[in-house]
């Protein structure tokens, strides 16, 4: 199975508990947060990302770099159920690497500043 096919599945399942509108909030751990809303998974999604940082700050004075890998996959989790509040499809923010693809992220920024620079 693909990294994509496993996205995807999750956000199968995502989708599901987003359908039952709530109705699964007793044992679904998916329809309890989408059911609490933007604050409770948006605080979900600042805690993991500081729990990555603090998994990689251990790492760099000898922890196990295994840690990051399981409080990255938590901040994926919980930004794929931000997608799924908001419409979106882990695909769209694939699609969106795609399309960055190739382009060094200094050129980039050079290019938005001058747009910038223009528009003022
Ligand atoms: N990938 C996950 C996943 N990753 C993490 N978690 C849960 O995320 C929660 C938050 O993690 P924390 O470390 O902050 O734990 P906590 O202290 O219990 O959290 P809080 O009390 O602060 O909410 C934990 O309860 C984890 O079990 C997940 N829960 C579900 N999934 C996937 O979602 C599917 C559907 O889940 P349900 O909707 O619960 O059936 C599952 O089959 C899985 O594939």
């Amino acid at each position: 199975m693909t990294s994509n096919d496993s996205l995807a599945r999750l956000a199968a399942v995502i989708e599901s508990r987003k359908a039952s509108n709530g109705g699964s909030a007793d044992t679904s751990y998916v329809a309890r947060l989408l059911e609490r809303g933007p604050d409770a998974f948006l605080k979900k999604i600042g805690e993991e990302a500081c729990e990555v940082v603090m998994a990689a700050k251990d790492a760099d004075h000898g922890g196990d770099p295994k840690k990051i890998v399981a409080e990255m996959a938590d901040l994926w989790f919980h930004s794929m159920i931000a997608l799924a509040h908001y419409g979106l499809q882990p695909g769209d923010v694939i699609d969106e690497l795609e399309r960055r693809a190739g382009t060094s992220g200094i050129e980039e920024k050079a290019l938005r500043k001058a747009q910038q620079r223009d528009s003022e």
